[in-house]
């Protein structure tokens, strides 16, 4: 069992904690300045906590609070060189973090989906953390990248599920025009996004392989696939994701400044 705490109990914060509750393998403290988000969670962690010296004794303390307030947060926690402080917050910089803290600086780019333990995640170390390993494996899938690229996984992995939410939405929204109940529809439309990724994840073809392996000869996939090559998504996809990593250096810039 890794003892891990959690500071901030938001969307975020309480995904990672229900996602550690399912996997069973560590110890979580969860502390929040806000009473209802304790309350939230607290049938998902060991305890709730809000006096910050009991949060800071984890082996891994992960602040899971907005941007802006993560300073705060780091002038209130005391920890030491033996410990490991994950931060998640987009746009900011280890170095930032480093100088506000003794502990093992670890950053990641993490995603909602901590909540099913199907969490995408880009994570970035010195050197790899054993403790955080783990935890990242209990919530899904993680790769390494060096932290220039955490913009771009911010946009990607960490935004991404809104996009994805968006493009289901539009999926579920046009089988229910064609006459589809509603509930129904977003059942089939949210199975079909998942068993698609799980598609890409586990096949060793392509995605424009597994495209053609839809696609009948004269049958209905390729009418549809003609209007999607012939419209903008692509190249709106690519603009949503490129606004995203571009908000991420700006928040980034900001802490330079500091
Ligand atoms: N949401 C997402 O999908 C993702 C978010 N992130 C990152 O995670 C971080 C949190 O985002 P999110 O969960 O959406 O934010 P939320 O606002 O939902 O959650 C933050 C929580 O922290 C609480 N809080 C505020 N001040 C303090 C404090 N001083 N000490 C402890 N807790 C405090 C807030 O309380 P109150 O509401 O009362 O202010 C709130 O409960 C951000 O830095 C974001 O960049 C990363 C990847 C994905
Ligand atoms: O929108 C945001 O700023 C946060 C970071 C990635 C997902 N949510």
């Amino acid at each position: 069992m890794v003892d891990v705490t959690i500071i901030g109990c938001g969307n975020l914060g309480s995904a990672l904690i229900t996602g550690l509750a399912k996997a069973g393998n560590h110890d979580v403290t969860a502390y929040d300045i806000d009473e209802s988000a304790l309350e939230r969670v607290a049938s998902y962690c060991e305890r709730t906590t809000s006096d910050i010296e009991e949060a800071a004794t984890s082996e891994v303390v992960v602040v899971a609070v907005k941007p802006d307030i993560v300073e705060t947060v780091l002038e209130s926690l005391e920890l030491s060189a033996d410990q490991t402080l994950v931060t998640v917050a987009a746009g900011v910089p280890i170095d930032f973090v480093n100088a506000h803290t003794d502990a093992t600086v670890v950053r990641i780019m993490p995603n909602l989906a901590a909540e099913t333990a199907d969490m995408a995640a880009a994570v970035a170390w010195d050197e790899v953390d054993e403790g955080v390993r783990a935890l990242l494996a209990d919530l899904g899938e993680f790769v390494e990248i060096d932290e220039e690229h955490m913009d771009v996984a911010t946009a990607l992995n960490g935004s991404g599920p809104a996009f994805v939410f968006y493009f289901l939405q539009a999926m579920k929204r046009a089988a229910v025009e064609e006459g589809l109940d509603d509930e129904d529809a977003e059942v089939l439309a949210a199975q079909t996004v998942k068993g698609a990724a799980e598609t890409v994840l586990r096949s060793d073809r392509s995605v424009d392989e597994l495209i053609d392996a839809v696609c009948s000869p004269n049958g209905t996939t390729i009418e549809g696939m003609e209007v999607l090559w012939d419209s903008d998504l692509e190249a709106e996809t690519g603009d949503a994701l490129a606004a995203a990593a571009r908000r991420s250096r700006e928040l980034a810039e900001e802490f330079e400044h500091d």
